[in-house]
């Protein structure tokens, strides 16, 4: 008993007839605890009022709102799971509601609706009175220091009859942008330009002198053969890639690490999504800010200097922002959102296509083969050949197949006011979300060894030859704000691979493990390779076009 260690000035007095001073300290002690069960019992009783209210009463009062999976502690909710992997989460959500009804999560503090039914999603890229998208794209601005007026001013209503893009409508230009979009990336004379823009670049850059003179990273190099880390070497080259289409060389005159800058920060994008605090994020502020600087003196750059190498949309989005007096730093954050749309997913989507077909040489023969009639020599000069499904649907099949297997993302909405969907209601201020990979990873639409990268699963049936129609097939999100850049990204990727294996062979540096995605970081679109998970190709000049497929 002596090695009880409480002082005596710390708890209540005892009563004068425990004269013994260790019966003293023991009725001390024992009232302390007695203390301590009461408070207790009495947070034990709360949280189990709580919880049966939450999860039981609440429900069978409210049979018409999606119901709710449990959770242990409140205000933290699914917080850590949502964080460490929440497509493991939203599974294991689904799992646990049998049928296809829409489900909520909490996730400190926030409540999301998912939908996970095809005929379901498809209710919410429709509804875009009750749930909107622009609340996303408002609060990354704000998150990324467009001012309040600002925001106010580009998503105000215009007149139908302003000068500029047409605007029957009388839409607000956050919204008109849409629309901006679909006319410079929907096959079409302007998707052309991009297209050959970029065809110029990949013959030019792909070649071995300039992996060895832009390869820093590189680890060996000879005179026809080099090695290099994969993940890093389709970043440089897809972002330079994506940044050349959409601004020509003057943003690399004005600063040359704007690629790299961009890399970095992307890598870290999910603090910029979970809104972190500044001290916590300087690895993705320092790079965030200095490449809005460079975007803003681009636009100092007398017109004559850039215009012409630029894509239309950029210099439209100019002539739009500047006629409602939107000033350079504004402009040059609403600009730094379309760079970073041009550039995360292509980078990652190349990846992710040359690691699989490196391990299934079937198909990376299949590919080149497919690809050769785009090819005069070793020079691409067809730019709609690789695109055509009934020319090349191999390659039609392995894009889709990647893009099965690599696409992360979940489109987002906020509910504005409530509304019914999937015969449930969801309530004003929570959050609906359709998990793409959820949908992708449904055996019953998408066939058997759904864990398995099988782009035969596109080809070989009826049914299969279907699923790029199918509304279970969302890679790039759907409704108004269905990614207008899915074309461009096909041809982006596709046309880089086509080239690379057309010139050379592409191999594994021994027998690294598949590399793991990097589940515990929310992306917008395709997912990141886990840290140290990259790994080493070598790429070797093949000989001349004339001995080729
Ligand atoms: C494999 C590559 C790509 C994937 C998986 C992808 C995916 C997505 C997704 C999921 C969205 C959000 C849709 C929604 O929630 O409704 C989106 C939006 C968008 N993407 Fe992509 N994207 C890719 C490549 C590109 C490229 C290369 C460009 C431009 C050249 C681009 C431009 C855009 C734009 C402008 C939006 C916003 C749509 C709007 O508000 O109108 N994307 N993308």
């Amino acid at each position: 008993m002596e090695t009880l260690n409480f002082s005596s000035e710390s708890l209540p007095s005892a009563p004068s007839e425990y004269a013994n001073p260790t019966l003293q300290r023991l009725f001390l002690v024992t009232q302390k605890h007695a203390s301590v069960s009461v408070i207790l019992v009495f947070i034990g009783l709360c949280w189990a009022i709580w919880r049966c209210w939450r999860f039981t009463l609440y429900p069978m009062l409210h049979p018409d709102e999606p119901k709710e999976l449990p959770y242990l502690i409140p205000n933290v909710g699914h917080g850590r799971a949502f964080f460490n992997d929440s497509n493991g989460l939203l599974t294991r959500a689904r799992k646990h509601f049998p049928n296809n009804e829409p489900f909520a999560l909490t996730a400190f503090n926030h409540t999301f609706y998912a939908v996970t039914d095809a005929k379901q999603s498809a209710e919410v890229y429709k509804n875009t009175n009750a749930l909107s998208f622009e609340e996303f794209v408002q609060t990354l601005m704000r998150t990324n220091g467009n001012d309040e007026a600002t925001i106010k001013t580009i998503y105000s209503p215009l007149p139908i009859d302003k000068s500029g893009f047409p605007n029957p409508e009388g839409l607000s230009l956050g919204v008109l942008a849409q629309r901006m979009h679909v006319h410079q990336l929907h096959p079409g004379e302007n998707m052309m330009v991009l297209q050959n823009k970029a065809r110029d670049w990949i013959n030019k850059q792909l070649h071995f002198d300039s992996f060895a003179k832009q390869c820093g990273y590189a680890a060996s190099k000879s005179s026809d053969a080099i090695q290099l880390p994969l993940y890093e070497w389709t970043s440089d080259y897809f972002v330079r890639l994506g940044q050349y289409v959409y601004f020509g060389d003057v943003l690399d005159r004005i600063n040359p690490n704007y690629a790299t800058d961009y890399i970095v920060f992307d890598e870290v994008i999910w603090k910029m999504l979970y809104r972190y605090p500044s001290f916590l994020c300087r690895d993705m502020i320092v790079p965030r800010d200095q490449m809005m600087a460079s975007l803003k003196a681009y636009f100092q750059v007398p017109s004559a200097q850039r215009r012409d190498q630029a894509a239309w949309i950029i210099n439209a989005m100019e002539d739009e922002m500047r006629a409602i007096s939107v000033n350079d730093e504004n402009l040059a954050i609403v600009v730094f959102h379309l760079y970073f749309a041009i550039n995360t997913n292509a980078r990652k989507t190349s990846f992710w296509m040359l690691t699989h077909l490196m391990r299934n040489p079937d198909y990376l023969e299949a590919f080149r083969a497919e690809t050769a009639p785009a090819f005069c020599g070793d020079e691409l000069v067809d730019v709609t050949y690789i695109q055509d499904a009934t020319k090349c649907p191999q390659v039609d099949a392995i894009w889709h197949e990647t893009l099965r297997m690599a696409g992360w993302a979940a489109s987002v909405r906020l509910v504005t006011h409530d509304v019914v969907i999937g015969g449930k209601r969801m309530r004003k201020g929570n959050r609906v979300m359709v998990p793409h990979r959820l949908l992708h990873f449904d055996e019953d639409v998408f066939g058997e060894n759904i864990d398995d990268w099988r782009p035969e699963r596109w080809l070989d049936t009826g049914a299969g030859r279907k699923l790029p129609s199918s509304p279970s097939w969302r890679p790039f999100g759907g409704g108004k704000t269905k990614c207008s850049g899915r074309f461009l990204a096909k041809y982006f990727v596709t046309a880089f691979v086509a080239t690379l294996l057309r010139r050379f062979d592409i191999e594994m540096v021994g027998q690294p493990r598949m590399p793991q995605p990097d589940v515990g970081r929310p992306v917008l679109g395709i997912i990141s390779v886990k840290e140290g998970d990259d790994y080493m190709v070598s790429i070797t000049k093949r000989k001349s076009a004339s001995n080729k497929i």
